[in-house]
C-alpha cells in the first residue's frame, strides 16, 4: 500500500449552510468511577455545529476525550475538563458542549432486622454542558419505595371494626378468644393496597461542588420516604417491613411534599424538579405527583 492521504469528509463544506443545534454520538460504552466502584455506562457526547458551513464535526475527538473517565473518578470539575476539550478540539466549528452519562449505582443496604445485608441499584443519569463559557451540571436519581394507601387502610380498619361488631356484639369479651380473633383472617378481614413506588429526582448542581453527593441525596430521600425497598428479607424483617409501612400511610402527594422539604435543605442542590410514580395495585394506573422549586422550566 502506498501512503494516499485519507479523505477527510468532515473538513469539507456543507451542500447546505445550516448551523446545528447537537451532533455527535449516544450510547457510548464506557466505564465510570463513582464512590471508587467502577461503573458500567453509557455516555452521550455532542457539541453544537456553528458553522453551517462545515459539512462535520470530529467525533473522534469527543470519543477520546472521555478516555479519562474509566480512571478518574466522576465529578463536576471533571466534566467541565471533558467539555471544555469538547470545544477546544471544535473551536472553529462549536460554541456549546454536552455529555449525558448514564449508569446504576449499587450500594448496600442492611436489612431491617436480622443482620443480613443485600445489593441495591439506582439507575443515575448526569447531565452537563457548556454554553458560551456557562457551565450546568444535572443529576438524575430514580429511587424506589414502598407506598400504602391511607384511604384503603381506613377502609380495611372500618371493615375490622365491622366484622369485630358482627362477632363480639352482646357478648362477653374474653381475652384469649378476642387474641385468637385478632391473628385470624376471619377478624382482621381486610387488609390495604400498598405498592412499588418510584421517586424520580431531577436536581439542578451548584457548579462548585467537589463530587456528585449522590449517596447524600439517596439517603435523605430514603429517610425522608420511610419505607425504601428491601433487599435480603428473613421473616423478621418482613414483620417490621409490615409494621414500618403501617405507620407510614402515604398518598402520592404525601411523599412529593416530603421530598419537597428534604431536597430543599440537603447541600449542593440549587433546583429540582420531582416526579413521585405510586403503581397503584387497585387499578392499572398510576398515581403521580409532581413538584418543583428552582427549576427553569417551571
Ligand atoms: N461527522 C461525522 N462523522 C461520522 C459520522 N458517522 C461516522 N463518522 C466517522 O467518525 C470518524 C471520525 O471522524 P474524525 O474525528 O473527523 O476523524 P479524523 O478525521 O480521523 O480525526 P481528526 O484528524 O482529529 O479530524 C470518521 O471516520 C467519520 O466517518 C457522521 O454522521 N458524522
Amino acid at each position: 500500500m502506498n501512503a494516499l492521504t485519507l479523505p477527510d469528509i468532515a473538513s469539507q463544506n456543507a451542500r447546505q449552510t445550516v448551523p446545528l443545534e447537537w451532533v455527535g454520538m449516544c450510547g457510548i460504552a464506557l466505564p465510570v468511577v463513582i464512590n471508587g466502584q467502577r461503573l458500567a455506562a453509557t455516555a452521550d457526547a455532542g457539541v453544537s455545529l456553528d458553522d453551517g458551513d462545515a459539512r462535520g464535526i470530529h467525533m473522534s475527538r469527543l470519543y477520546l476525550a472521555l478516555e479519562v473517565l474509566d480512571s478518574q473518578a466522576l465529578n463536576p470539575l471533571l466534566l467541565k475538563k471533558i467539555l471544555q476539550q469538547f470545544l477546544d478540539s471544535h473551536d472553529d466549528l462549536s460554541i456549546c458542549a454536552y455529555l449525558k452519562i448514564h449508569t446504576q449505582l449499587l450500594l448496600k443496604r442492611p436489612a431491617l432486622v436480622s443482620a443480613l445485608s443485600g445489593w441495591k441499584s439506582y439507575p443515575v443519569s448526569i447531565e452537563a454542558s457548556l454554553k458560551n463559557g456557562m457551565f450546568h451540571v444535572e443529576l438524575k436519581i430514580d429511587v424506589d419505595y414502598s407506598s400504602t394507601c391511607p384511604c384503603s387502610a381506613a377502609l380495611a380498619r372500618q371493615l375490622i371494626q365491622q366484622q369485630f361488631v358482627d362477632d363480639f356484639a352482646n357478648k362477653p369479651l374474653h381475652h384469649a378468644e378476642v387474641l385468637t380473633w385478632l391473628g385470624s383472617t376471619q377478624g382482621i378481614v381486610a387488609t390495604p393496597h400498598s405498592q412499588r413506588s418510584t421517586a424520580h429526582l431531577q436536581l439542578h448542581l451548584g457548579r462548585e461542588l467537589q463530587s456528585f453527593p449522590i449517596n447524600n441525596i439517596i439517603d435523605e430521600a430514603e429517610t425522608a420516604l420511610g419505607t425504601a425497598v428491601q433487599t435480603a428479607v428473613k421473616r423478621a424483617d418482613e414483620q417490621a417491613f409490615a409494621l414500618a409501612n403501617g405507620q407510614n400511610l402515604m398518598f402520592c402527594e404525601d411523599a412529593a411534599r416530603r421530598l419537597n422539604v428534604v431536597l430543599k435543605s440537603t447541600a449542593g442542590i440549587k433546583g429540582f424538579n420531582l416526579k413521585v410514580v405510586h403503581a397503584e395495585s387497585l387499578h392499572s394506573h398510576d398515581a403521580v405527583a409532581e413538584s418543583r422549586w428552582n427549576w427553569r422550566n417551571a
